[in-house]
């Protein structure tokens, strides 16, 4: 099912005005456990440029990861950017400032990393997971995802499934803004499904601190 515009509670307006990095555009839906899920659709100015600047300048990397007895090539490329370093658009830099001034009440530290991931094509994804790395086993948390280029779903599923908690899933377009917070971290988990047919879609992924 995808979301409907319908579901989400109007965020309360923010002073930022009617410029880009709006966040008075974003919108709530309460999840179970704790965990929410906020949108802004077309949220990132200069998306196109944006998207040109991660294909082109990111150091992107292939990950091969053990499974079992053999190697396996992690199906999208990485690289994350530490704190302190310079991110290649000035516009996702001002996208993390102002969703740290956003959010600075509710989440109480700014956001610091910014993960990158490169879908190349629907073949790319992500499997089921939380980002348990750190604090986020243990503390509610927010991560922030800009996802430019081609829309993929980004589905969500409580850990615990016996309870009739059902899937959700929420479509990720160019420039669409999608934060997970509140437990979303220990007590659901994500995944980017692989599609028949997708183009190259680059998600850049907000963290505070010691969540990864
Ligand atoms: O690409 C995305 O939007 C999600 C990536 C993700 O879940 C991760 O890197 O932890
Ligand atoms: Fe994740």
């Amino acid at each position: 099912m995808d979301f409907q515009a319908t579901l989400f509670e109007p965020a309360p307006a923010g002073a930022d005005g009617p410029t880009g990095l709006d966040t008075g555009r974003i919108e709530r839906r309460e999840l179970s456990h704790g965990a929410w899920v906020d949108v802004g659709r077309s949220w990132l100015p200069d998306a196109d440029e944006v998207l040109e600047a991660l294909v082109r300048e990111v150091p992107w990397r292939a990950e091969r990861r053990q499974m079992y007895d053999r190697l396996v090539d992690v199906p999208r490329l990485v690289h994350t950017y530490m704190i302190g370093e310079t991110l290649p658009h000035p516009t996702l830099e001002a996208a993390r400032d102002a969703l740290t001034a956003h959010y600075a009440a509710e989440l109480g530290e700014p956001f610091r990393t910014a993960g990158c991931c490169y879908y190349r094509d629907g073949r790319d994804s992500v499997a089921w997971h939380g980002d348990t790395i750190g604090r986020g086993s243990t503390h509610d948390t927010m991560v922030a995802i800009v996802s430019v280029g081609d829309p993929r779903k980004l589905a969500l599923r409580p850990r615990e499934r016996d309870e009739g908690g059902e899937s959700i899933v929420v479509t990720m377009g160019h420039g669409d803004l999608v934060v997970m917070g509140g437990s979303c971290q220990r007590t659901w988990e994500h995944a980017v499904p692989k599609v028949a047919s997708a183009g190259p879609r680059v998600s850049v992924q907000f963290r505070p601190f010691n969540v990864f």
